[in-house]
């Protein structure tokens, strides 16, 4: 909103592309020039592409919820300036459909309280008292890497669900097949009604187990090749 500083508005460029974040719109900039482009410095295209309008208004209607945000967060009770920190924050993003729209503030005044009323709520970093007024850019740093932690865990989980994913029944039913056909081409036990015992056996000790989809296709390939090795080896024979 209204930045003043060319090296910020590079800066904020930079930090943005760091993290993932491509979409800038400007409100209201002064007109960029070299410097912000030198302080972006492998993120011009950011600067290129970003959007550019007049008013707040024009901002707001581009996104879904709009998040303000603010060093001040008031000493007295004001509602505008009630904050969650940036974690609880980017912990909720996720809850959201639609575009999430993060504002800051001019270098000089921030966001007033009356820019900050028109916000679905607002973020406050959490800073010493003595001076908790951070830099522009220092700001949506902070921000956006919590924001990007949380979209790494997001992204981290789902693959570990991938892997510990449990085995199915019909995951089971193959292990369960592959060693019964194992056993009938050993001929071990002799008696095929043991053969079926043991086969019945093993079928309950899968059962039990709370064994994972990677766990199992681990068991498949040892039981195939020693099944294939048998039956060579029975055809070398004849
Ligand atoms: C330099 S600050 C503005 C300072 C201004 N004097 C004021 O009173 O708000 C520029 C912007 O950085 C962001 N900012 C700075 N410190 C922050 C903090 N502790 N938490 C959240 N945002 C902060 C806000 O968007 C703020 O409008």
């Amino acid at each position: 909103m209204e930045p003043e500083y060319q090296m910020n508005i590079g800066f904020v460029a930079r930090v943005m592309k760091n993290f993932g974040v491509r979409e800038l719109i400007l409100v209201n900039p002064p007109e960029l020039t070299g410097e912000a482009y030198k302080f972006a410095m492998h993120a011009k295209d950011v600067l290129e592409n970003a959007k550019i309008v007049t008013t707040l208004d024009e901002a707001l209607k581009m996104v879904d919820v709009a998040v303000g945000t603010t060093g001040v967060s008031g000493k007295v009770y004001l509602p505008e300036r009630t904050p969650i920190s940036p974690e609880e924050f980017a912990k909720r993003s996720f809850l959201y459909s639609g575009k999430i729209g993060i504002f800051f503030g001019r270098e000089s005044k921030g966001l007033s309280n009356d820019e900050l009323e028109k916000m679905d709520f607002t973020v406050t970093i959490p800073t010493s008292e003595e001076y908790p007024i951070m830099n522009l850019s220092h700001a949506v740093a902070v921000v956006l890497y919590e924001v990007y932690k949380q979209k790494i865990k997001a992204e981290t989980s789902t693959e570990e669900n991938r892997h510990l994913r449990k085995a199915t029944r019909e995951e089971k039913d193959i292990l369960v097949r592959y060693w019964s056909e194992l056993l009938e081409t050993l001929n071990y036990p002799k008696d095929p009604i043991r053969r079926k015992y043991y086969t019945i056996m093993f079928r309950r000790v899968i059962g039990r187990s709370f064994i994972y989809a990677r766990e199992i296709y681990s068991l498949y390939g040892p039981l195939r090749l020693a099944m294939e090795k048998i039956k060579r080896c029975e055809n070398d024979k004849h």
